[in-house]
């Protein structure tokens, strides 16, 4: 540990990387590629705090998300990496809704933790806090917190499997400069308990600069500098590009890629080898033993980012504390301080060793996410009573519309629009609601399964179980309400197959709901949801009044429909096996047996058997396409 710390290593190395986009014309059209990346190489070491920098557009996010392996599709290279061993935070700092910090830090022991390692959970999780200055924040919720503190807890998250790697895409973007500098700082002492810590960052302050062992600078997708901060005036002299005193050296590289003649990127690109350099000082020399070109000669003292580390007084005593008392122990102590630091992060690595960090069994990590998607459900507790309330009302809207009428032989369009209505109001919940809120959660997912927290197929087969339970009770409110003040035969069996129907259809439409908020955004989600329902809605109805001269090929491109297969079903279960003959107010009616009902809907042969099979294709199809959309989402 304290050997990695003094003399760093490479831990991610990559070389010849280029990243191509397809460029599209109105979304559609492929018109050309975009090469955002031209083949840099470079190196990140650990014990290092490393930053990718460069202008607006640079392709730093690009760069970041190429080595890290976040992003694969349209890289070409070699990249060197343990990427079992590193963890990547995203820009937006996204976490489970509802869940307090504490409860999220559980989480992450939970899935990460062998279950026999969890009684230190407590204390891990407690040290892990107050070394991050979120403890007293432990009770709050996630979202509740500012932004540096969402920053931190994203760190702490990651910390609990104690990863080999951090890659941060802009953790000081929405920080004032204050807050900034602290998590920069923080990064810093991360870097120097071992890891490798490299981030993304767009012009950093003078100060911020200085806390970097090591800065990589991108301008237009070609590295224009690599190596220490305190190198980079002098790199700047060599190519004959005198940085002003008083100017800040990152500044002025950048305003250098960002305005001057088009000749500049490339000529700097060369003397640095398009990443293939490393620049040092001689200050450095034995920070950056391995680098191939110490060309630099400026000896600026930085020992004053070395032991500084962020400002809060931690509430307890613990890791943070020993952080912080060498910090104030000042320079005199720096070595000192160092080893202070560097003990208590070996006991803390001790702790995490590879073993007690090896995953939970498949088991466990699905009944753990079972739990907490479960209880993420039941904390929104507004929702939920807006959805039990939806349900009520519609149930007795749909109660009051058709009151008493569900024996009337005269009734017929009545009838048939009841069974229409109750699988559009089914099917349209299920499916907006997803639709609207599922994209952020894929966010999150993504970034997680990304980190190891859990597998992609755990995570699918406890969201879909996690979500029955609510959503069985909410059906079976609407459809008993309905159905009893509607006045269909009090059968109870009659009454089950009732409530079987509208679940399964619910279970179908919440599957098409998820995926469509899986594959697509919220903003194109929400215009191919309704667009769907419409389409789907259109077969439903179609041809009720002239079933005897629809085709048997238009019969079979109907079922396709889950609205259709709904309405079927119901209108079988509400009028098929053996039903008796309805009431008749009137002088004739000619639907009052229920069987010419069926015939004159062409039903007689079908069974609601035949439809639950066709919404059984159907929920397994969505459920495939979602776990493919989620997967993509993931992985590419
Ligand atoms: N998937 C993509 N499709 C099309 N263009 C892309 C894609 N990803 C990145 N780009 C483009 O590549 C360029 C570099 O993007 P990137 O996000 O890496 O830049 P950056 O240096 O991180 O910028 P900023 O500091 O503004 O976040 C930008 O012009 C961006 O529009």
């Amino acid at each position: 540990m304290e050997l990695s710390a003094l003399n760093p290593t490479k831990d991610v190395e990559f070389q010849d990387i280029y990243y191509t986009v397809i460029q599209r014309k109105n979304f559609v059209k492929v018109v050309g590629e975009r090469q955002i990346l031209k083949g840099v190489s470079g190196s990140f070491r650990n014990g290092q705090l490393s930053a990718i920098m460069g202008p607006s557009g640079a392709g730093k996010s690009s760069l970041l998300n190429a080595i890290s392996g976040f992003v694969t599709s349209g890289v070409k290279g070699h990249i060197n990496i343990d990427r079992k061993h590193s963890c990547y935070i995203t820009q937006e700092d996204h976490h489970q809704t509802l869940l307090t910090v504490y409860e999220l830090m559980n989480l992450a022991c939970d899935l990460k933790l062998k279950r026999n390692h969890q009684q230190n959970k407590d204390q891990l999780i407690r040290e892990i806090l107050e070394s991050l200055n979120l403890n007293h924040r432990r009770n709050v919720n996630a979202n509740d917190l500012s932004g540096g503190e969402r920053k931190r807890l994203s760190v702490a998250l990651e910390l609990v499997a104690n990863p080999k790697i951090f890659f941060l895409d802009e953790p000081t973007s929405g920080l004032d400069e204050v807050t900034a500098n602290q998590c920069i700082r923080l990064l810093r002492s991360l870097a120097q308990r071992g890891h490798t810590v490299v981030c993304t960052i767009h012009q950093p302050s003078a100060t911020v600069f200085n806390y970097f062992d090591n800065v990589y600078v991108l301008a237009k997708g070609r590295c224009v500098y690599q190596g220490s901060p305190r190198a980079l005036v002098s790199y700047l002299s060599h190519a004959e590009k005198d940085c002003p005193t008083y100017y800040s050296p990152a500044d002025y590289i950048i305003e250098l890629c960002d305005f001057e003649d088009p000749q500049m990127i490339p000529a700097l690109s060369d003397l640095v080898d398009n990443g293939k350099l490393l620049y040092t000082a001689p200050c450095d020399n034995e920070y950056f033993k391995n680098s191939k070109y110490p060309l630099v000669n400026d000896s600026k003292s930085f020992r004053q980012a070395l032991i500084s580390f962020f400002p809060e007084t931690p509430k307890s005593n613990g890791f943070a504390s020993i952080l912080t008392k060498s910090a104030a122990n000042g320079n005199s102590l720096l070595s000192n301080s160092k080893s202070v630091l560097l003990q208590q992060a070996k006991s803390l690595m001790k702790r995490l060793s590879p073993k007690e960090r090896e995953g939970i069994s498949s088991f466990q990590q699905f009944t753990v996410l079972v739990h907490i998607l479960f209880l993420r459900i039941l904390r929104a507790r507004i929702p939920i009573i807006i959805q039990l309330i939806h349900h009520i009302m519609v149930g007795l809207l749909f109660g009051l519309l058709y009151y008493n009428k569900g024996n009337q032989g005269t009734e017929f369009f009545g009838h048939l629009k009841y069974c229409i209505s109750v699988i559009v109001m089914i099917a349209y919940t299920q499916i907006i609601l997803p639709v609207i809120t599922y994209p952020l959660e894929v966010k999150i997912v993504k970034k997680q399964t990304f980190n190891h927290w859990y597998s992609l197929s755990n995570y699918f087969l406890a969201l879909c179980i996690s979500r029955m339970p609510l959503q069985i009770l909410y059906n079976m409110i609407f459809l008993t309400i309905s159905y009893w003040m509607t006045g269909f035969p009090a059968q109870w069996w009659r009454f089950a197959i009732f409530i079987g129907v509208g679940i399964m259809v619910s279970f179908v439409a919440e599957g098409m709901g998820l995926t469509i908020g899986a594959a697509f955004g919220i903003t194109n989600g929400s215009v191919v949801g309704p667009m769907s329902i419409a389409a789907f809605m259109g077969l439903a109805i179609y041809g009720f009044d002239f079933a005897a001269q629809i085709s048997p090929a238009m019969d079979w491109f109907m079922t396709v429909s889950f609205m259709r297969d709904g309405v079927v079903a119901l209108v079988i279960t509400l009028f098929g096996y053996g039903r008796d003959i309805l009431e008749c107010s009137d002088i004739y009616c000619h639907f009052g047996d229920p069987r010419v009902l069926l015939k004159f809907l062409k039903l007689e042969k079908v069974t609601v058997f035949h439809q639950m099979t066709y919404l059984f294709v159907l929920f397994l199809f969505f459920r495939i396409s979602l776990y493919v959309s989620l997967w993509r989402r993931c992985k590419t």
